[in-house]
Formats: structure tokens, C-alpha cells, sequence
């Protein structure tokens, strides 16, 4: 199925990151926001040119909030925009249900979820290689026809990303457990943080960084989202506040000296391991230990692109990099994460080459 020419409704975070992967592989891209400011921005940033509605598309991403997504599906199709329609709401039981409701032409319909994304939004977060191997998940109902699942999948194709098909329900319970859930337990810790001391929040690590990251997102679209998934996600967090009211009480026993307590909260940091290596890792392949290559760096301009040559001249592939602050310090470390069997070579090349690893 050849997308020569697609309609993005919605030039926010998604819309923008899909139009900008489209428009590298040299799709034409037609770009459409209810908020005219984005549309200019999406378009400043190379992701097409403005939809002028008298314009036809192969097909239609409609990246809009999950709520807005099957008003805005049947509008498109009364005016007979597009051959075919997606779109990528976080929620896909819903706007399905909806659609069927308002009585949205479903052959022409396949829904579909990218699994990446930021906790910023609008069309200046946007990235062109925002989904490269990430899932994308599509929900063709029995109505859809073969060819608007092969434009759904042609899509996710030229955005770089893997093709999950599942059905809206189990996506829905899928996402509660691996997106959604996870998004509320990262409020709730960040939200300790707001009336956290100076102290404290002067000795915050990596660790917290990693856990609330995802607590900075638009509180807006992540109320559309949750409200959309609210059944499967409250079992979820039911599950989660057991456990944490459990390591409580194990640890207010433990602190009255009952050191049978311990045996408790074990099990939930062996169940927290397990649960964590069962990740699959980058390009959703299986998890993969890598190897972390700690080098302290410079607090000064160009070092991050010296260490990346010495990289690049010993062969090594750098699969992922992390950059710790010392507080009040002129100085970082950067964690290099590269394959077991390439961490020797590196830290020696490293070392000559006068780096410090400690
Ligand atoms: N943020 C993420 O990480 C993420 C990841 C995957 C999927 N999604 C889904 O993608 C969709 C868009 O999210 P986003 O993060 O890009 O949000 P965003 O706020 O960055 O962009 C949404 C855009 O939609 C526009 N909009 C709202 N209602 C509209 C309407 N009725 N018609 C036309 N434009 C309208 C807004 O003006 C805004 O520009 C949501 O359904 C979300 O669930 C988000
Ligand atoms: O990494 C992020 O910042 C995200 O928001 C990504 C994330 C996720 O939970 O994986 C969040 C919601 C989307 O529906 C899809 C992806």
C-alpha cells in the first residue's frame, strides 16, 4: 500500500513526530490543528504545509486527545477526506466504541497506538525518530477492510516502528499495566517532592529522576487518557497500593525490632527484579544487560563529542548514554551503556587516551 499523500489532524507531540518521520521518506504531508499556532510551528519545523480542506489523503492520523478522536473521525469522513483513517489515541476501547456510536464508517477505520512518546507536548517536542523500534499497536475491528489495515501498517512501517496487533480491549488492559498504572504511581512519588525540603531535594539522584520522568506530562491529556482506561487501571493500582501498604507495615514493624519483617519486603524487591527483567529491551527484542562504562567528564563544551570519537575510533557501539550532575561540581559522569563483550576495549581506550574511569 503506497501513502503518497497522509492528513495529520492534531500538530501536537505525535501528529508532529509522525508528519516529520513521513515527511523524511518523502511522503507529502498535510498538516491540521484546531489551534492554528501549532499548525505554523509543525510546518516551521519541516512537517508539511498547511491543509487547505479542499485537499484529498490516502489516509488520515487523527492525534488528537482520545475523547476528541471519533467526533474528529466522523467530521473526516462526512467530507470524504481520506481513503483511510487511524488514530493514535493512548485508549483504544473507547473511541472505538464511540465511533460505532456516532456511526463512523468502520471499514475505512484500523485505530492504532504508538508506544513512545514524552512528557512534553506540542509540535516543538516533536522528533522525527520519536517511534524508530518502538511497539505500535493497531485494533482492526471485523469491519475494517484489508487495505485500511495494510495503510495502518504501511504508516507504522515508515515511521520505523513495530506492528503489534491486539484487540482494543486487551490493549486497554495491556497498557493499564505497562503505561498507564505506572504514569499515576510516578505522579504519586513526584507528587512528595512538591513540599520536599532544599535538603533533600539538593541530594536527588539518577534514581528519582528515572522514576518521575513521566510525572512531568500534560496533567490534562494524561486526565483523558486515565479516564478512558479507568476500570483497568484502578485494578492496577489497587494491586500496587497492597503491596505498598505492605512495605509499610513490614517496615513500621521492622522499626519496633521485628526483624521477621525483613522477609516481606524481600519478596517485593525479588518480585520488583523479576518483573523488571522481563522488559524486552531496545526494538523490543529480549532485555539485554548491558555493560555500563562510567567516565567522569568536564563541565565543559565539546567533551561529550571527544568521548564519542574515541567510541567511534576503538568501534564501539554506544547503546545508550546517561549523564549524571555533580551538584556544585564542574564535573559529570557520563554512563556509556555498550555490549558486555566491548566494555574491556573501551575502558582501556578510554584510559590511554588520558579519560578517567573510575
Ligand atoms: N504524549 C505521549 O507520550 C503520547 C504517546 C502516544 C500516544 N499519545 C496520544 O496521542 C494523542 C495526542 O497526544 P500529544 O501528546 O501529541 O498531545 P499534544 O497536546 O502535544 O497535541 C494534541 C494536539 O491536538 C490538538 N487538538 C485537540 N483537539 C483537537 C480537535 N478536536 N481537532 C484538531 N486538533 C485538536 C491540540 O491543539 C494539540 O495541538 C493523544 O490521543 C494521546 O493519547 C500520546
Ligand atoms: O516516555 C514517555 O514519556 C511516554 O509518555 C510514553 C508512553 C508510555 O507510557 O510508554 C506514554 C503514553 C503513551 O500512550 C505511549 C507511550
Amino acid at each position: 500500500m503506497e501513502l503518497r499523500t497522509v492528513l495529520v489532524v492534531g500538530t501536537g507531540l505525535i501528529g508532529t513526530s509522525a508528519a516529520l518521520a513521513l515527511r523524511k521518506r518523502g511522503v507529502r504531508v498535510l498538516l491540521a490543528d484546531r489551534d492554528q499556532g501549532a499548525v505554523r510551528l509543525a510546518r516551521e519545523l519541516g512537517a508539511g504545509e498547511e491543509w487547505d480542506t479542499r485537499q484529498k489523503a490516502d489516509l488520515a492520523v487523527i492525534a488528537v486527545p482520545p475523547a476528541h478522536v471519533a467526533s474528529e473521525l466522523l467530521e473526516l469522513q462526512r467530507d470524504g477526506v481520506a481513503r483511510f483513517y487511524t488514530d493514535v489515541a493512548s485508549v483504544k476501547a473507547e473511541p472505538i466504541n464511540r465511533a460505532t456510536q456516532l456511526g463512523c464508517d468502520l471499514a475505512t477505520y484500523v485505530a492504532s497506538h504508538p508506544l513512545a512518546g514524552r512528557e512534553k507536548s506540542g509540535p516543538g517536542a516533536a522528533r522525527d525518530d520519536l517511534f524508530l523500534g518502538r511497539p505500535w499497536a493497531l485494533c482492526p475491528t471485523g469491519e475494517a477492510h484489508p487495505d485500511a489495515k495494510a495503510a495502518v501498517l504501511r504508516l507504522i512501517e515508515l515511521c520505523g516502528a513495530n506492528p503489534v496487533e491486539v484487540n482494543a480491549e486487551e490493549h486497554d488492559r495491556a497498557v493499564a499495566v505497562v503505561s498507564h498504572a505506572p504514569h499515576v504511581t510516578a505522579s504519586a512519588v513526584a507528587a512528595r517532592l512538591a513540599d520536599a525540603t532544599d535538603v533533600a531535594l539538593g541530594l536527588a539522584g539518577q534514581g528519582v529522576r528515572d522514576v518521575t520522568r513521566i510525572a512531568g506530562s500534560d496533567p490534562g491529556l494524561w486526565l483523558g487518557i486515565l479516564s478512558g482506561n479507568a476500570t483497568p487501571v484502578a485494578e492496577v493500582l489497587e494491586a500496587v497500593a497492597h503491596d505498598l501498604a505492605e512495605a509499610a507495615t513490614a517496615l513500621r514493624a521492622l522499626a519496633e525490632g521485628d526483624g521477621t519483617a525483613t522477609g516481606e519486603l524481600t519478596q517485593l524487591l525479588k518480585r520488583g527484579v523479576a518483573g523488571h527483567d522481563r522488559i524486552p529491551g531496545k526494538h523490543g527484542g529480549p532485555a539485554s544487560a548491558y555493560a555500563v562504562v562510567q567516565v567522569v567528564i568536564g563541565d565543559r563544551p565539546g567533551q561529550l563529542a571527544r568521548l564519542f570519537q574515541v567510541c567511534d575510533e576503538v568501534g564501539v557501539n554506544v547503546e545508550d548514554v546517561r549523564l549524571e550532575h555533580a551538584p556544585g561540581l564542574p564535573l559529570g559522569i557520563a554512563e556509556l551503556s555498550v555490549q558486555p563483550d566491548a566494555a574491556t576495549s573501551l575502558t582501556d581506550a578510554l584510559r590511554e587516551r588520558g579519560w578517567q574511569v573510575p
